[in-house]
């Protein structure tokens, strides 16, 4: 198979782990006889230092041409510390979301069962949790007007969402659901906000031509405390923009870390693949990344970006053979014993890269 596969690694420890991710489906290309070509493109912090852009025209260029999209993270401690800044590089992830229509994002939480003790939950607790989010990724108050006053006293962030908005992304978390366990929670805030009303009301009609499927609605604060209490509860959970990145990073510690969430975003063009997390400041360029999360990244633009689910399997098989020989990168691994091989990022991408070799010696 022949694709062309935009990276764009951004800020931070995203091209520190975004670089694994990709020499992983080098390794699988290589393994399986595919042609992935690549090519580079700034985003964010990286970006507005070179073109003063968050993302620059040639950046989204590249984008619409590519069949998919590596992406590592963005972000910087400048703009974080400094409100009044009014190029920010999360506009840049923003408008590439929008521009390329990609609303609906899939958060897999996939729980290895070697990971479960890196977990602050009790593992009897997290034990044969499988959730897949959906969250809903270019709409909400991320996008509705945002205002601020002339004596900059008072400001606001439009929470808005239309009809059409809820039913496409409804839609594929259904079928989602279909292909799983047949259920499907329904996340939001219908007991205050109007937007939850019509996101509770669309689902409740999308839910009658899913019949095979039960459906449960839930606030989102009762959701954040179940999550914890009983993750096993959840299949699908289907949820708007900010409640999903919400939800995700608290559904992240079921995982074991944040450096182990991948997510694919979809719709109406070329997919994109990125980790759960940011640029991380506090670990960048320390190599404490854990790129696992980008080499996951790359699974899901195998399986759900171009069908190839051997590929795909092999490369989280791999992961999970690492991490039964006992390797383990700092955010996962148990610093009260030394019943671990802890590596830094550059060691953990080499270790995947080298297993996934020498499955191309036995295959
Ligand atoms: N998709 C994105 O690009 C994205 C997502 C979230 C935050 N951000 C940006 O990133 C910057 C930092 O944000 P934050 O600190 O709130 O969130 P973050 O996700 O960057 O980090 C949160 C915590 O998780 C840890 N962590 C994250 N990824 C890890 C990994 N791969 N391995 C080990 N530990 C990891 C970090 O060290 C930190 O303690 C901000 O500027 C924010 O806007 C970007
Ligand atoms: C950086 C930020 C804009 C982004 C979001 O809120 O969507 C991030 O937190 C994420 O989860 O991808
Ligand atoms: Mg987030």
């Amino acid at each position: 198979m022949k694709k062309n596969i935009l990276v764009i690694p951004g800020d931070g420890i995203g091209p520190e782990v975004t670089t694994w991710g990709k020499t992983a489906l080098e390794k699988i290309a290589e393994i399986f006889g595919h042609e992935f070509t690549f090519d580079e493109a700034l985003m964010g912090h990286a970006a507005i230092e070179v073109t003063g852009e968050p993302l620059p025209d040639e950046t989204l260029e590249k984008a619409r041409k590519s069949d998919a999209i590596l992406f590592g993270a963005i972000g910087h401690a400048k703009y974080d510390n400094d409100p009044s800044l009014k190029v920010r590089p999360e506009q840049g992830l923003l408008k590439i979301r929008k521009e390329l229509g990609l609303f609906a994002n899939l958060r897999p939480i996939l729980l290895f069962d070697e990971l479960l003790q890196a977990s602050s939950i009790k593992p009897e607790i997290l034990r044969g949790t499988d959730i897949l989010f959906f969250r809903e990724l270019t709409g909400d108050v991320y996008f509705g007007e945002k205002t601020r006053s002339e004596d900059r006293n008072t400001a606001s962030d439009l929470m808005i969402y239309h009809r059409y908005e809820v039913e496409r992304i409804a839609h594929k978390a259904y079928q989602a659901a279909q292909q799983r366990n047949k259920r499907l929670c329904s996340v939001d805030k219908a007991n205050v906000l109007e937007s939850s009303r019509l996101w509770r009301e669309t689902v409740q009609e999308i839910a009658k031509q899913y019949p095979d499927v039960e459906t449960e609605h839930m606030f989102i604060d009762n959701a954040a405390m179940q999550l914890i209490k009983n993750p096993k509860k959840f299949d699908v959970v289907l949820t708007a923009n900010l409640f999903g990145d919400i939800l995700t990073d608290e559904a992240s510690q079921i995982a074991g870390s944040m450096g182990m969430l991948a997510s694919a975003s979809v719709g109406e063009s070329t997919g994109f693949f990125e980790p759960i997390h940011g640029s991380a400041h506090d670990i960048a360029g320390k190599d404490l990344a854990n790129p696992l999360a980008s080499i996951l990244s790359a699974a899901l633009m195998l399986e759900i970006g171009f069908g190839l689910k051997e590929e795909a399997k092999l490369l989280v098989d791999t992961i999970d053979q690492v991490l039964k020989e006992g390797f383990r990168t700092h955010d996962i691994a148990d610093q009260n014993t030394n019943r671990f091989k802890v590596l830094g990022t550059a060691e953990m991408g080499k270790l995947v890269i080298k297993f996934l070799s020498q499955k191309l010696i036995t295959s």
